[in-house]
């Protein structure tokens, strides 16, 4: 199946690195969020970094020029009428995707592929919300989009091998490498990293140690990029705690309990570095 323009939907931290992979790789994209103000703000992300690229001699002004000008913008979701794939990167809810999907599939051509970006709900689920679920398949991206190789790929139940393949192929286009696993909660990815950065709270809400010293701990200590709040604060707390949540109502298991701190902090409206402040606070 040949792809030649897709629909992001969510113009947050992912949805706008995967716009950005996907025009730089030489697809049309339509990247839509609820209102225009959000689409501007992921057009500004995708500006900046593409300009980071031409200064660091990588790309040409020209190219970025033909990148950005492969990027349209919408509102407005019968936009997807005539694409080929939808990436689905809103918030982390399931009410909120299978509206999404149910909708999408009343919209989007017959042949085109629903892919999500979910971090850890059940791709099967989403899928039920459509007439299509062999259409339906999880593309799980890694952040910061632009720079990370893994694409988690999630067959549901009933995701033909056609649909597989095309996504498996569009994700090696994207020079990413694709790695398949099974529609368990948080698959492997944050099935294994979330409850580390839970565990990473719990040492700060039991007054092991500051955030810092956490850390601190785990970058010297075990080569992490990122100490595990630091990267708690980048992913978002709120998609930390909704991923939890998923572990904790999906295996049913308490090991999975989110830590009260966690809850606190999004309640708070302490989302990490996109609110400017988590465990740590960040300039606008
Ligand atoms: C929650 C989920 O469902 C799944 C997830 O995504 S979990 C999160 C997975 N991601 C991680 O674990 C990230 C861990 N952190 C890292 O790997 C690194 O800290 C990092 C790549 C983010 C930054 O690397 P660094 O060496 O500390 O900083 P820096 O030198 O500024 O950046 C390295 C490169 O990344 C680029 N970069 C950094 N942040 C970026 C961003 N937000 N967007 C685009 N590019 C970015 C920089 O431009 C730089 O590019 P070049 O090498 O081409 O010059
Ligand atoms: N953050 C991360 O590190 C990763 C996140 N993911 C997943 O990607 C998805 C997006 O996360 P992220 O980009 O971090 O979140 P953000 O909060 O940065 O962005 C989500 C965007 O989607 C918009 N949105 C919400 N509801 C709808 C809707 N019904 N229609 C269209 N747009 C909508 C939001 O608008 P508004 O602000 O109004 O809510 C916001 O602009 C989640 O499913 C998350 O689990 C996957 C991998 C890594």
């Amino acid at each position: 199946m040949e792809i030649k323009k897709v629909m992001v939907i969510g113009a947050g931290q992912m949805g706008s690195g995967i716009a950005q992979v996907h025009a730089m790789a030489g697809l049309d994209v339509v990247l839509h969020d609820l209102k225009s103000e959000f689409v501007e703000r992921g057009m500004s992300t995708m500006t900046k970094n593409l300009l980071r690229q031409v200064e660091k001699g990588r790309i040409s002004e020209a190219d970025k020029e033909s990148i950005l000008s492969r990027i349209s913008t919408s509102t407005d979701l019968t936009n997807a009428s005539d694409v080929d794939v939808v990436i689905e990167a809103a918030v982390e809810n399931m009410d909120i995707k299978t509206a999404l999907f149910a909708e999408l599939d009343q919209i989007a051509p017959a042949h085109a592929i629903l892919a999500t970006n979910t971090s850890s709900l059940p791709i099967t689920e989403i899928a039920a919300a459509t007439k299509r679920p062999e259409q339906v398949i999880g593309m799980h991206f890694m952040n910061p989009v632009p720079v990370m190789k893994l694409v988690e790929i999630i067959r549901g139940l009933a995701t033909s091998e056609k649909v597989y393949q095309a996504i498996k192929d569009l994700s090696l286009k994207l020079e990413k490498t694709p790695v398949e696993v099974n529609d368990f909660p948080g698959f492997v990815s944050n099935r294994i990293l979330m409850p580390m950065i839970n565990e990473a709270i719990y040492t700060v809400f039991e007054g092991v140690a500051s955030p810092e010293a956490v850390d601190e701990v785990m970058k010297l200590g075990m080569n992490h990029p990122m100490g595990p709040l630091t990267l708690a604060d980048f992913i978002g707390l709120d998609t930390c705690l909704y991923i939890m949540e998923t572990l904790h109502e999906g295996f049913g298991d308490d090991k999975y309990r989110p830590c009260p701190l966690l809850r606190k902090y999004v309640k708070a409206g302490w989302l990490g570095k996109k609110s400017g402040r988590g465990f740590y606070t960040y300039e606008a």
